[in-house]
């Protein structure tokens, strides 16, 4: 019998819900607009319709008369943003839309291309369903003590895998072929670049339009050192030709984590380089601990504080990886997950005038309108929020402030209400501090990290609701789950609700554990609405589950009282859930 035909595993998430996964806090970096863009925020953008008078629509974009453009709007990259944007802009408002994209190329070159963009081809997608096939290592593990048995030992195969992703991938391609076809959207293949405000290029062939969006992402970044044309990155990774026997992954973001999972859960042999003495900077400080723990108990070796300067590749052709302490050799495969940037270069926007900061990213206002007026942006190549929800929101908000007559900014927060709208039209000065206010709330986008356990949260994390209210009681269940139990092994979940001690409002929950990142998403449900924890306590637990625990942890783990200066801890005790 094989044994993995009959197993009752439970990694029962469909494919439908890949494309609202979220990613984690290490990318929550919400970057206030330029000084040079601001004054622009004290304006909401005029609407550029389809059908308006020549004088009207000269205002916002430059354009003189509607019939002179080929296009209404221009979308540079079919990625999430740019799909999203081209889509509403196309169905919901009846503008005249067409997107230039590169075809699909699975091998690993500057840029890519591809309908779907990062998200469905080099990134959540692919990403989540090697997380999936490398998961079921540690089942068979915790199988036995139900009383499975395998006369051999279960065996991978990684072309398997990967052949299977990318049929997958090459159908997804489709599906966003019949999005942009189904909506009228005219597809031109190739690489675009913006010739002056009103015209891109595409093969040498020029298309103007009224608005240009650029949804071009961004891409893997490594670092310039000796002998890095032998490390690869994560695109890479994605596809390699066979399974890395042993690895050294250099980085301590999320993408980092889930690959060590992937290749660990694979039995790679994985080390992790970080140059922090905890992986995933920016995290509530307790869950840090605690996935470096679990993590390092499921085998992957952490090398902490270690910068890294070198690799080498040998006659064997194994590669080695110095760094300021050490040296390590024997590893078939060096990855760098150090971090991404934008995909800014020879798209013509210097020679156009859209302003970038230092990093490449393209400058723009709460609109997505960057210093040229007919040109706009979003996703990843502005570098606000880099995750695949916040690009969506990015296009639709887009859309719906150029075509829908209805000014609307991206709401990375749960209330930002009329009468701070009309504020911001005051002063300059209540711009900033809405934009900070904006900055802090943007911790109510939920995230998660798919690593081995995978990680949950929505809202701050313990130190952020401390610096933010100073009073704070925080709620801690760190328990062995029940299925750990009989499994044997040594898997613990931790679960965190942080609470605003003077208004009881909900302001942080985190979970570390199987599940987390479902669970997660109805949890940021209750945060979003304000909820408090008397709403939690009031709420019925689904027994038995891990879940339920956010509905059942009373007495606070510790009371923090800065504020009035009157700390108390208490610390509840760790149980084992039954
Ligand atoms: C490994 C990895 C894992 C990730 N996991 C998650 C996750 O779990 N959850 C999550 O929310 N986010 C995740 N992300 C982030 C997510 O993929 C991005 O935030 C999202 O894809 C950004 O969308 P976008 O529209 O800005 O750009 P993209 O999706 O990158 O699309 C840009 C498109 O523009 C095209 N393009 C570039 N230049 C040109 C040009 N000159 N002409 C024509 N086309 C061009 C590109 O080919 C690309 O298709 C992950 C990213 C990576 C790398």
């Amino acid at each position: 019998m094989a044994a993995h035909a009959t197993l009752p595993f439970s990694c029962s998430s469909t494919l439908q819900t890949l494309s609202r996964t979220l990613s984690p806090r290490g990318a929550l970096q919400l970057r206030l607009p330029s000084l040079a863009a601001l004054p622009r925020l004290a304006r909401a953008p005029r609407p550029c319709r389809r059908h308006v008078s020549a004088s009207a629509a000269a205002a916002p974009n430059g354009a003189s008369a509607e019939g002179e453009y080929d296009y209404d709007l221009f979308t540079i990259g079919a990625g999430s943003g740019g799909v999203r944007a081209s889509r509403f802009a196309s169905t919901f408002y009846g503008a005249r839309v067409a997107t230039c994209e590169m075809p699909f190329a699975t091998v690993a070159s500057e840029v890519h291309g591809g309908l779907g963009g990062t998200c469905v081809l080099r990134g959540c997608v692919p990403k989540k369903l090697l997380v999936y096939g490398s998961k079921y290592s540690h089942e068979f593990e915790e199988s036995h003590n139900f009383g499975w048995t395998y006369e051999t030992e279960p065996k991978h195969d990684w072309s398997t895998l990967i052949a299977n992703k990318n049929t997958e991938l090459q159908r997804l391609v489709g599906i966003y072929r019949n999005i942009l076809n189904n909506a009228g959207v005219t597809l031109i293949e190739g690489r675009g670049k913006i010739v002056d405000p009103h015209t891109v290029s595409v093969n040498g062939k020029l298309y103007t339009a009224k608005n240009i969006l650029i949804g071009v992402g961004g891409r893997p970044s490594m670092p310039d050192i000796p002998g890095i044309e032998h490390a690869i990155d994560s695109d890479a990774a994605l596809d390699l030709p066979s399974k890395p026997e042993k690895i050294a992954i250099v980085g301590g973001g999320y993408i980092a984590l889930e690959f060590a999972g992937i290749f660990n859960g694979l039995k790679s042999e994985v080390h992790v380089f970080i140059r922090q003495k905890k992986v995933l900077r920016g995290f509530d400080e307790e869950v840090r601990d605690f996935i470096g723990e679990q993590i390092s108990l499921r085998g992957i070796t952490f090398h902490t504080e270690q910068t890294p300067e070198a690799v080498t590749k040998s006659n064997d052709g194994l590669l080695s990886l110095k760094t300021n302490k050490e040296t390590i050799g024997g590893f078939s495969h060096v990855m760098f997950a150090t971090g991404r940037r934008p995909n800014t270069k020879n798209l013509g926007l210097e020679e156009v005038g859209v302003a970038m900061d230092k990093n490449g990213a393209i400058v723009v206002d709460e609109y997505s309108r960057t210093s040229v007026d007919s040109i706009w942006a979003v996703g990843d190549v502005t570098n606000r929020v880099n995750l695949t929800p916040v690009a969506l929101m990015e296009g639709g908000a887009f859309a719906k402030t150029v075509f829908g007559n209805e000014p609307t900014k991206p709401d990375y927060r749960h209330t930002l209400s009329f009468l701070l709208q009309t504020i911001i039209d005051l002063t300059i000065m209540w711009i900033l501090i809405v934009s900070l206010w904006i900055t802090m709330f943007d911790r109510a986008i939920p995230s998660a990290v798919f690593s081995q356990p995978p990680i949950g949260q929505v809202g701050l994390t313990e130190e952020q609701a401390i610096e933010e209210y100073g009073d704070v009681d925080v709620f801690v269940a760190n328990f062995r789950p029940l299925k750990a139990t009989l499994s044997g092994l040594p898997d613990r979940v931790l679960m965190k609700i942080i609470v605003c001690a003077t208004t009881n409002k909900v302001v942080g929950v985190h979970m570390c554990g199987d599940d987390a990142p479902e669970i997660i998403q109805g949890i940021a449900i209750a945060v979003k609405a304000g909820l408090t924890k008397q709403d939690f306590d009031a709420t019925i637990g689904v027994h038995p589950t891990a879940a339920e625990e956010f509905v059942t942890m009373r007495n606070a783990t510790r009371k923090i009282r800065k504020k009035s200066a009157d700390q108390v801890e208490s610390k509840d005790e760790v149980v084992t859930k039954q």
